[in-house]
């Protein structure tokens, strides 16, 4: 049996979950926002019930929740990341997203509520931790892992073998070569290309990308 989902933020990351739910077949509910001035709008026809109090409507086992909250990188942990774990310290679970057309390899390994948006390709031997979002288009290539709550942006392309820390964030269209490892908390700006090993913790960017305070 499928259960409901209720998708916890109601920005434009939840949309993008809302839509590829409900284009997996998903009964979706609505979502939840802090912020009263969501509540009672509608997004991709589904309603913004309230905030997380709405909850209390429904029975923990009859319920799934899908993380709605996007990122940018540059939190550690990222917000994401934070909200959801409070949410499952109250015993509710959280589902994964899987657009029907994302292309996932059968021997790809996907922790726990991994997001897999449209077009992205996951491809076997790949690791993907618990929460990463792969988002539209973005190309997770062969035995590349990728660490917890990590968010690889639209049209990311991260190269076989690539080892990339927890909570980083690959910007959009940027390309991490084969075999790089980059540390945690990584934020890669969108469009650089990564050629070499970082420790983890700042900004890169640019062709070849650079540490933020050599590449301005
Ligand atoms: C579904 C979605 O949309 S998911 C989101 C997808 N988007 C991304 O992945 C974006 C990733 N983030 C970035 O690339 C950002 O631009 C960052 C984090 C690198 C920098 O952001 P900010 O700190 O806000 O920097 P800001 O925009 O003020 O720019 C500062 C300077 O850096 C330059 N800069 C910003 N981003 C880049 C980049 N990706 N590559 C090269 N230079 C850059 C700017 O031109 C500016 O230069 P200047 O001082 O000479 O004018």
């Amino acid at each position: 049996m499928t259960l409901p989902v209720i998708i916890v933020g109601a920005g434009g990351h939840a949309a993008v979950v809302a839509d590829a739910l409900l284009a997996a077949g998903a009964a979706v509910l609505g979502f939840t926002d802090t912020d009263p001035a969501r509540h009672g709008r509608v997004l991709c026809g589904l309603p913004v019930l309230g905030d997380d109090a709405v909850l209390a409507r429904y029975e923990r086992a009859g319920l799934r929740l899908a993380n709605g909250l996007g990122g940018l990188g540059g939190e550690t942990p990222p917000l994401r990341a934070r909200v959801q774990e409070r949410l499952e310290a109250q015993g509710w679970q959280f589902c994964g997203v899987r657009h029907p057309g994302a292309i996932v390899s059968p021997f790809a390994r996907l922790g726990a509520a991994v997001q897999l948006m449209a077009g992205c390709v996951v491809q076997p031997g790949a690791e993907l931790g618990a929460g990463c979002i792969v988002n539209t288009g973005a190309i997770v290539e062969h035995d590349a892992c990728i660490g917890a709550w990590s968010h690889l942006a639209p049209r990311a392309v991260v190269c076989g073998q690539v080892r990339i820390g927890a909570a980083c964030h690959v910007g959009a269209g940027a390309t991490v070569r084969q075999d790089v490892r980059l540390g945690a908390a990584t934020l890669v700006g969108a469009g650089a290309v990564v050629v070499k090993n970082f420790s983890g913790g700042g900004v890169l960017l640019g062709t070849p990308a650079r540490p933020w305070e050599q590449a301005k």
